[in-house]
């Protein structure tokens, strides 16, 4: 250094420095000067570099720390170097080149920190069997950044991620790049060998496109060489399913920040207990989202591809940011795991009441690209000020009761506002991911109006960042039902009570409407029908986990209800969205019992039962009757038929015992 840090005039000034009197800086007997020595505090750093480093406290809460004779009996062996070099191994072991049959050279940290404290540093770095083939690869080190804090996740995205910013309330706000919601058309499916693939194909909208081994191996390869080739990637280990019982073990290895802490927030974070006791993970998700696939390659269609070996337990994405690929792909491996276990894994919401009464909330997503798909409501009803959270999107239901199977919550952010959703309002603070968002270039405030990078903003935060969320998110088993249809036909009343084969009649059909944009202001609705509500990512054919439900269901006494949080008094266009507090205050009644005492009436063509409350039609709810009666039967009717012609492809499946309750759900459909 020039300088030494000491102070001295510019000599420029004409000032002799050596004129001035120099300042006595070694004590004196006589405590009457002004001047005082710093020298005589005992000295912390002798360099910038060593003050830096005083600034960060060692600890390690994603490295486990116990020390061997407070571990288990199996673990009591192994020392912590051991731990360590099996931590390696197991990572090298994940990345590991099929055609090289080996790992990479990973080493642990960041590699543009310089090794400053032993938790990065590594003299002789500790690496996997040395590579003994002949490639460039093989010179390589990986570096790893394994299950780190959102803090170090916040300062890795902004360093090197464009378009990742600190918005005012303190979420970070990502692009996922030129795909802003899911691909189901590219997803493709390895089978398991015990696995029947029936889930109705193309034509049910189920993208499960099959897809063989060899394929997956090119897919695999591709992205493990993408990976490996960069500077570091982040690895997390994490867990599924609050039910301990049917706990699944996730690693995702990911380049970007963006997508570890997406995942940080979305699965469960493990304590530094649990992960210690981690071991090899039960399922992997390779994300080189960043990278396109081969289009050369078989059934690849497109540059992008999210492929699924249910046999391998590993998961490939290539060509897609989109973060929500990794949770909803995760959630179909659940679809098919769970099951084979007798627990059925469901697309739905849940909370609970003071009381223990808990309640499912079905819904279709609005998480597809390119697709103006609406969103039913099942994180917006689920998350309820007076009720205990369970989780919002992904749930299993067991013998023990409900469980969720994520660690957090995915809200969709298109208006948000602090009045009408304040639980999802003040998710949005430190930690939270905000995707796609656009805010205020100086202060940084979120215009969640402004749908100009995408409709489908959305924002990930831990489930504990609503107040009255209930951990450990798992309650008993449901009493209400609630299958939830956005109908901008405005045709389905806003709540119906349903019979066992009625709910599984809806439940199979999965029906909530689309608005395609064409020319400006002629928006036409369409409808779509997903079975199960979630067709993308069941696994069986949709009758056998509706035969689960309605068996559960039955055994349980749980009440199903068809609720439309969509268009009433006309279709979209010229009818009007229910209002959202209206659509609360029925669910209210549906929580406290007091809709199930109300008289019912039945509707034509669909014949569900209606409760008959004239304060049910009401202008500032949203809701009114058509003026147009005859505008209104030939609406009825065209979805009715919809109903019908998406229900046909079922027709030959049995349910239930010797396909009785089969044939009773045949019934329970639209009549006319
Ligand atoms: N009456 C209503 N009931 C429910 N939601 C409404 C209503 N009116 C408007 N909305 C809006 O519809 C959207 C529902 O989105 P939500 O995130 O709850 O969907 P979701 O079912 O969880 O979908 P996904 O599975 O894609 O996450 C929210 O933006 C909400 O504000
Ligand atoms: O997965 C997503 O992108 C969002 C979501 O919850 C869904 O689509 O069901
Ligand atoms: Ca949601
Ligand atoms: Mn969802």
């Amino acid at each position: 250094m020039a300088d030494g840090g000491s102070f001295r005039f510019s000599s420029s000034t004409g000032t002799a420095r050596n004129s001035l009197p120099r300042i006595q800086t070694h004590r004196k007997d006589n405590n009457n000067e002004i001047c005082h020595d710093d020298s005589a505090t005992p000295i912390k750093a002798q360099t910038i570099d060593e003050l830096h480093s005083l600034q960060k406290k060692r600890s390690a809460p994603t490295t486990p720390i116990k020390s061997p004779t407070h571990v288990g009996a199996a673990f009591a062996a192994i020392s912590e170097e051991e731990r360590q070099q099996q931590q390696l191994q197991s990572i090298s072991a994940s990345l590991a080149s099929l055609t090289r049959e080996t790992g990479p050279k990973v080493v642990r940290g960041d590699p543009a920190r310089k090794p400053e404290t032993p938790r990065v540093a590594q003299a002789t770095p500790n690496y996997f069997t040395p590579t003994p083939c002949v490639s460039d690869s093989a010179l390589k080190f990986t570096h790893f950044l394994y299950n780190l804090s959102p803090a170090e996740l916040y300062e890795q995205a902004i360093k090197y991620e464009h378009g990742s910013f600190i918005t005012s309330s303190g979420a970070l706000a990502t692009l996922s790049g030129a795909k802003t919601g899911r691909s189901p058309r590219d997803k493709r499916v390895v089978k398991d060998e015990t696995m029947k693939m029936s889930c109705g194909g193309e034509s049910k909208g189920s993208p499960n496109i099959e897809m063989d081994e060899h394929t997956f191996l090119v897919n695999r390869e591709r992205a493990v060489d993408y990976l490996n080739s960069l500077d570091k990637v982040f690895v997390n280990d994490q867990f599924l399913n609050w039910d301990p019982e049917h706990r699944i073990k996730v690693r995702i290895v990911s380049a970007r920040a963006y997508h570890s802490l997406f995942m940080h927030n979305m699965c469960i974070r493990p304590t530094p207990e649990e992960l210690e006791d981690f071991g090899t993970p039960d399922f992997t998700i390779y994300n080189a989202g960043q990278f396109p696939c081969n289009r050369y390659t078989h059934y690849m269609t497109s540059s992008t591809s999210v492929d699924l070996n249910l046999a391998r337990r590993e998961m490939v994405i290539l060509g897609t940011q989109y973060a929500g690929e990794m949770k909803k792909g995760l959630f179909s491996v659940m679809h098919y795991l769970m099951p084979k276990r007798q627990i059925l894994s469901l697309h739905s919401g849940c909370n609970m009441g003071r009381d223990g009464d808990v309640a499912l909330f079905f819904g279709l997503s609005g998480g597809v690209y390119q697709l103006q798909q609406l969103c039913t409501g099942k994180t917006t009803l689920s998350t309820d000020h007076n009720r205990y959270l369970i989780g919002d999107d992904e749930h299993c239901w067991s013998e023990n009761g409900v469980s969720n199977i994520e660690g957090g919550c995915y809200a969709k952010c298109v208006d948000l506002s602090r009045e009408k959703e304040p639980d999802i309002w003040n998710a949005i603070k430190f930690g939270t991911v905000l995707e796609n968002v656009v805010f205020d270039e100086h202060n940084r405030e979120v215009d969640f109006s402004d749908i100009s990078v995408t409709e489908n903003t959305r924002a990930a935060y831990p489930i504990e960042y609503i107040p009255n969320a209930k951990i450990p998110c798992v309650g008993p088993h449901p009493k209400n039902i609630i299958l939830l249809a956005c109908d901008a036909f405005g045709v389905i009343p806003p709540v119906s009570k349903l019979s066992l084969a009625q709910t599984m009649y809806h439940f199979i059909s999965g029906y909530t409407a689309l608005v395609a944009g064409t020319e400006e202001g002629v928006k036409e609705p369409q409808a779509t029908f997903s079975a199960c509500f979630g067709a993308a990512f069941i696994m069986m054919h949709p009758t056998r986990y509706a035969a689960m439900l309605a068996e559960k269901m039955q055994k349980h006494g749980a009440t199903g209800w068809l609720v439309n949080t969509g268009w009433s008094g006309g279709s979209y266009g010229s009818g009007n969205r229910i209002k959202l507090p209206y659509t609360r205050k029925i669910i209210d009644a549906i929580h406290s019992g007091s809709l199930l005492e109300a008289n019912y009436g039945k509707t034509e063509v669909f014949g569900n039962n209606v409760p008959c409350l004239s304060v049910l039609l009401t202008h500032e709810s949203g809701t009114s009757q058509w003026s147009d009666k005859k505008a209104y039967k030939d609406t009825l009717l065209k979805l009715g038929g919809l109903f019908r012609k998406n229900f046909d492809g079922f027709m030959n499946y049995k349910i239930g015992k010797d396909g009785e309750l089969g044939e009773e759900i045949m019934a329970a459909g639209p009549i006319f």
